[in-house]
């Protein structure tokens, strides 16, 4: 996860023009820019799509800026990395534009007995019920980058 610049952990990504750009396009744009080009090379398949919530607007001009206040659908994807590919990332997540802006650093989440301490942070929007779904599917060698979940064995991608 990260630590933002409003002091809340969330996932890496943000908001799509999806006039201009795919879900996934969007998504590795927005991981460029947060966590640095190792990052944006990340191959997203489509059951890396793990689900999509609404969040609805007020329909009602904003306060302030121009537009209305339309409410926002948030997807979330789950992607697996090996440790190299993660350490990778860490390596280069300094040089990431955002870096010190948006995002105040990269945060491996403490899976053992560091988690209930963990969880009392303050997370932005459903991130922290996002945690809590992921972790499940964690221990399974097939929800990875190489097989679709419920397939038998690795390097069946299509
Ligand atoms: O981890 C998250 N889980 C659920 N919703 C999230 C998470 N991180 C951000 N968000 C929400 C909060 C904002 O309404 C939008 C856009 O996020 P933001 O970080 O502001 O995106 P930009 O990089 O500024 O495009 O998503």
């Amino acid at each position: 996860m990260q630590l933002r610049f409003d002091g809340l952990f969330g996932f890496p990504g943000g908001l799509v023009d999806l006039g201009k750009e795919s879900l996934e396009e969007g998504l590795l744009r927005e991981l460029r820019e947060e966590l640095g080009p190792a990052a944006g090379e990340i191959r997203l398949r489509p059951w890396h799509h793990r689900g999509a919530r609404a969040w609805p607007g007020s329909g009602r001009r904003k306060k302030s800026g121009s537009g209305s206040d339309v409410g926002l659908v948030a997807h979330f994807y789950i992607r697996r990395l090996r440790l190299e590919e993660l350490v990778e990332i860490e390596r280069g997540e300094k040089a990431a534009p955002e870096h010190g802006l948006e995002v105040q650093g990269l945060v491996r989440v403490p899976l053992g007995g560091g988690l209930p301490t963990f969880l009392q942070h303050q997370f932005i929007g459903d991130a922290r019920a996002q945690l809590l779904g992921a972790l499940p599917g964690l221990g399974d060698p097939h929800d990875g980058d190489q097989s679709p979940p419920g397939s038998k064995g690795k390097g069946e991608e299509t």
